[in-house]
């Protein structure tokens, strides 16, 4: 890249110090870089070589042999069976290298050796998990994850197959009601899956005790046919992801032996006696999703990933292509050179840093409460809001970065357009966003309401209790805080818009509460516009307390890192803030500030344009995950070559 094409501009300051990639590649990938670099260059065999528009047929068993390759390679080794926290982070640097190149290839993987054992692992009993986790490890079986229905998606406890204890065999047998109940979108069902992890409503001495988790074997291993009572239909061709046999079930009264029910926390006795170590029934059904939130958390980390992904073909891409000159004559500039250009792609990199450490810190809380066996209240909501927004935030950011590309970023082989298209479902799988974020806004609801009973103080351990303390005043000239976007100035502005919309969502929900003669159901429904804002801005105001946090610790590293990371936050809150209305509406930011920090965001792109190339060497995607755009468009294009 060169930078002399970005200094042209009169208006630009000084250009920060270059971040050291070495640096930023250890603050961003801490651990088993050994692992990550075998998985990177194991991915130059041609098996893995990308292709596009291929048959459903075509993709699948393309995604079945890649499977067999990095099994063959030894790479799941030590994974998943550990069943413990060091097998965790194994698995994860080497699904979050895979995911780079074939979504279809990370979800394979991660409906069997992710939401199959994590399920067996959290809610089955020693027995069970010491049993099944080897096995899907080494690939002597396949499980998927059965839960969703055609009837019910987001509402999970609405789920209708069912499951009754027979205590003459000592057996579960497992039902589909009707159509509605048939499990619907099954990952891995379709085709290649011989085991399952089935949610239904168990009923045992015609007691309903709600939804419980049962294995249940699909396909008989020697021929893989349907083993008796299963019907299995294909989900058919999708938008993206067809490497991923998606798959429809009916079971009819299948049945299944006792053990098999998932029984680290509820059993049923030979002779039909049900225990659960929960006396309470919601927190049982939490507990049973416990495999949900692990999934959120990696799409979570994966859609940053993916961002970067695209954020690194478009930047290259932008950096070398060149339109138009100042004069006639004259060498034509890089698409980099235009400030509109910057701005399309700095503001995604700039937040993209700050997402991305957070991520990281989402899944750091993962892992610890690998090891408690529990998911506190914080993992849940942080998981369901990184999920929706950073996800949302990755959509956008493709397709930002595919039109900063043009015609080149409509073309297959420059993936961001197929990448996008595959990755759109993660805005909906593992919990639609829109949904994610009302339960955030249900945990702040709820933390509203603990703290009236408790003066108006938040507790100790609540996700809001930041908000005790108001931020301090702003020194005198309230403006120059804004005019330096320094930290004093972004965190009382995100602060006092999270402090404001909180107590609006609490407002208004009583006030609908009393309106609808105390429906609290009628009542959430006329809070939604309210919840999904504040459950926004308290995600927001949590990303830049962790980002504060993460400056500190990279400016140890690297007094450079820091201060790029600094960069990036600056960028992220001045584009959050002029991006939001309500900054302005309810009053956290006079126009004067608005102003201050809408002048900025040209500026600081600029700066940011001068230290992408060294951020996006501390990513360090190697070139044959890239695009030929992202090497040497013109080279990748020559006659010559055909
Ligand atoms: C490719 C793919 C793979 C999948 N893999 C699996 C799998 O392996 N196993 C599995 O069990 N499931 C799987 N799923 C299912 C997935 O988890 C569900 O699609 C998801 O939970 C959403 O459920 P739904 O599709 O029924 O949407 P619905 O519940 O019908 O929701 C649709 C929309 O309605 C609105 N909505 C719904 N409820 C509310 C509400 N309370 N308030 C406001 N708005 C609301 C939202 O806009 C929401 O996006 C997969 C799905 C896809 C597409």
């Amino acid at each position: 890249m060169r930078r002399s094409l970005f200094l042209q501009s009169p208006a630009q300051s000084s250009s920060p110090a270059a971040p050291s990639p070495e640096a930023l590649s250890r603050l961003l990938y801490p651990a088993h870089r050994d692992l990550r670099a075998r998985a990177f260059e194991l991915l130059r065999e041609p098996v893995f070589r990308l292709r596009y528009n291929e048959t459903v047929a075509m993709e699948r068993s393309r995604t079945t042999a890649r499977i067999a390759r990095v099994r063959q390679a030894g790479l799941l080794r030590d994974t998943v069976s550990r069943a413990n926290e060091a097998g965790s982070r194994r698995y994860d640097v080497l699904i979050d290298v895979l995911a780079l190149l074939d979504h279809s290839l990370e979800i394979r993987f991660g409906v069997n050796l992710g939401l199959f054992c994590a399920t067996i692992r959290r809610l089955g009993s020693e027995e069970q998990y010491t049993h099944w986790l080897p096995r899907i490890e080494d690939g002597r079986d396949v499980g998927c994850f059965a839960l969703t229905e055609l009837g019910h998606g987001s509402n999970v406890r609405g789920i209708q197959t069912t499951a009754r204890y027979l205590p003459d065999v000592q057996q579960f047998e497992i039902h589909t009601p009707h159509d509605l109940a048939q499990k619907f979108w099954i990952g891995a069902a379709a085709e290649t899956a011989n085991v399952a992890v089935v949610f239904a409503q168990l009923t045992v001495d015609a007691v309903h005790h709600g939804i419980h988790i049962f294995i249940v074997p699909l396909r008989n291993k020697h021929d893989m046919s349907l083993c008796d009572g299963i019907t299995i239909a294909d989900c058919g061709p999708k938008a993206g992801l067809n490497g991923v046999d998606n798959g429809r079930i009916w079971f009819d009264r299948v049945r299944v032996p006792r053990e098999n029910m998932l029984s680290s926390m509820s059993s049923v006795s030979p002779d039909g006696r049900y225990s659960s170590s929960f006396t309470s029934p919601d927190a049982r059904f939490g507990a049973q999703l416990a495999a949900l939130t692990g999934g959120r958390v990696g799409i979570a980390f994966n859609a940053i990933e993916i961002a970067l992904l695209g954020l690194t073909i478009a930047i290259r891409y932008s950096a070398k292509r060149r339109a138009f000159a100042p004069k006639k004559g004259a060498e034509e500039v890089p698409l980099l050179f235009y400030t509109s250009q910057q701005r399309l792609l700095m503001v995604p990199l700039a937040t993209a840093f700050v997402y991305a450490f957070c991520a990281r810190d989402l899944r750091e809380m993962y892992y610890k409460s690998i090891t408690t066996g529990s998911i506190g209240k914080d993992v849940h909501s942080l998981s369901a809001g990184y999920k929706a927004m950073f996800s949302w935030f990755m959509q956008d950011t493709l397709q930002k970065a595919r039109e900063a590309c043009g015609g080149q970023g409509y073309r297959s082989e420059n993936r961001i357009a197929p990448i996008k298209a595959d990755r759109d479902v993660m805005l909906t799988f593992e919990g639609a966003n829109g949904v994610m974020l009302q339960q955030v806004a249900k945990v702040l609801l709820a933390e509203l309401g603990a703290a009236a009973k408790n003066g108006g103080t938040y507790a100790k351990d609540s996700v809001v209790e930041a908000l005790n303390t108001p931020p301090p005043p702003f020194p005198s000239g309230s403006c120059n805080s804004s005019k330096k976007l320094d930290q004093t100035f972004i965190y009382a502005a995100l602060w006092k818009r999270e402090d404001k919309l909180v107590k609006q969502l609490g407002e208004r929900y009583g006030r609908m509460v009393r309106h609808w003669n105390g429906s609290a159901f009628q009542a959430w429904n006329d809070c939604l516009s309210v919840a999904e804002a504040a459950a926004t801005a308290h995600m927001h105001r949590r990303m830049y307390d962790a980002h504060l946090v993460h400056v500190k610790h990279a400016s140890v590293a690297d007094a450079a890192s820091g201060e790029a990371l600094r960069l990036c936050g600056r960028v992220w809150a001045a584009n959050t803030i002029a991006s939001d209305e309500s900054f302005l509406r309810l009053g956290c930011i006079s126009a004067a500030q608005a102003t201050d920090v809408v002048e900025q965001i040209d500026d600081l792109c600029k700066k940011m344009t001068s230290i992408s190339e060294a951020l996006l060497k501390g990513v360090g995607f190697p070139d044959h995950l890239l695009a030929p755009i992202a090497v040497d468009f013109v080279a990748h294009n020559a006659r010559a070559k055909l």
